[in-house]
């Protein structure tokens, strides 16, 4: 304990099944730090159990078992103190059609009880570029301003740190970069941020750290540079018939290792696919090839089956268009 903004052990989460439908396993035991100061992905597929996991932090949804801690603060023990460290974005756009952005926040800072000389409404509205909608209904408002309302909404108490769970949905691609130039700078001043998405591009520009949740479980967490070039690379092992006891001279470029004495590790990249490069080094160097085999963990293959993209920029996987919503 100590220094982390949410720190999770063994969480478990089981949906009570309704009218002979089965009981659904969101979350299968995670276990999880998010260290304070950090600007943290958690990426997985629609039905990971993102929202779940943040919904329990949020104090929203019961948890079935094990601990989590905001700010230090246990939920169970400490339900008040750990509300007061945490500001959650939901995922839906749920807000009462007819107050105003200035009404939502002011009644969410009554809420918490935010005295009215600490209160930071105009400061807020101006930070989510909504100052000139401040007295407007909120139904006539688009989809990407009710978000930024949201985020606005999860900041009133000034809370150590923020979720935002998929907040790029419906938000076009100029007022996402206003929401993320805003996230950053509350990061710049000191705010730990969490992000669900479901999109490694995003996770990838906006988080140094990143976990993967798949199947109510922690995949991997990772700082992002590490976990990229993870993605990237790939691990082949090659079997040669001839003992080895070093690494052979023609592999000196390559990031190769000694698995044993007949069999040797190279890791290479996916984007320059050197494959044949490797395989002939190794015959030039003499050796002959007895089989080759590829790492079955690669997390490549993990990332296509959670994403179903290769996450490389070039599909059209991309967050949809801002609509009213
Ligand atoms: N209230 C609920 N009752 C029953 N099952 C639920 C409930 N909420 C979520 N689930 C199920 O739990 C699993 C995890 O859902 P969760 O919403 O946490 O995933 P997620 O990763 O946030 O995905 P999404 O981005 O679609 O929200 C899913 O299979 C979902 O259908």
């Amino acid at each position: 304990m100590g220094d982390a903004a949410i720190e999770i052990t063994g969480l478990k989460k089981v949906y009570k099944g309704r009218g002979g439908t089965p009981d659904k396993l969101a979350l299968k035991g995670v276990d999880l730090t998010i260290p304070r100061g950090s600007m943290y992905g958690l990426l997985g597929p629609n039905g990971a159990g993102k929202s779940t996991m943040i919904n329990i932090l949020a104090g929203l949804v019961n948890k079935t078992g094990g601990t989590a801690r905001v700010w230090g603060f246990d939920i169970d023990k400490n339900p008040r103190n750990a509300r007061a460290n945490i500001g959650v974005v939901p995922q839906e756009l749920i807000m009462d059609a007819f107050f105003t952005p200035r009404e939502v926040l002011e009644m969410q800072a009554g809420m918490y009880g935010v005295p009215a000389s600490d209160r930071r409404t105009d400061e807020l509205l101006r930070a989510v570029h909504l100052f000139d909608k401040a007295d407007a209904y909120a139904r006539t408002l688009s989809g990407g301003m009710k978000r930024r309302l949201l985020v606005a909404k999860a900041m009133v108490h000034n809370p150590p740190v923020l979720v935002l769970d998929e907040p790029t949905a419906g938000v076009d691609i100029e007022l996402r970069q206003q929401l993320w130039d805003y996230v950053r700078e509350l990061h710049a001043r000191g705010t730990t941020i969490v992000l669900t998405t479901h999109y490694l591009e995003e996770a990838e520009e906006l988080c140094d750290t990143i976990a993967i949740i798949n199947h109510g479980e922690v995949v991997c967490a990772e700082p992002t540079d590490q976990l990229l070039r993870r993605i990237d690379e790939k691990e082949i092992v090659i079997e040669v018939a001839e003992a080895q006891d070093g690494i052979p001279a023609a592999l000196a470029g390559y990031h190769a290792v000694l698995k044993d004495s007949h069999r040797i590790a190279v890791q290479i990249s996916q984007q320059s696919a050197n494959v044949g490069a490797v395989l002939a080094a190794v015959q030039a160097a003499g050796l002959t090839i007895r089989d080759i085999s590829t790492d079955e963990t690669d997390l490549e293959d993990i990332f296509l089956q959670l994403t179903g993209s290769a996450g490389d920029g070039s599909s059209d996987d991309s967050p949809p268009a801002e609509t009213a919503a």
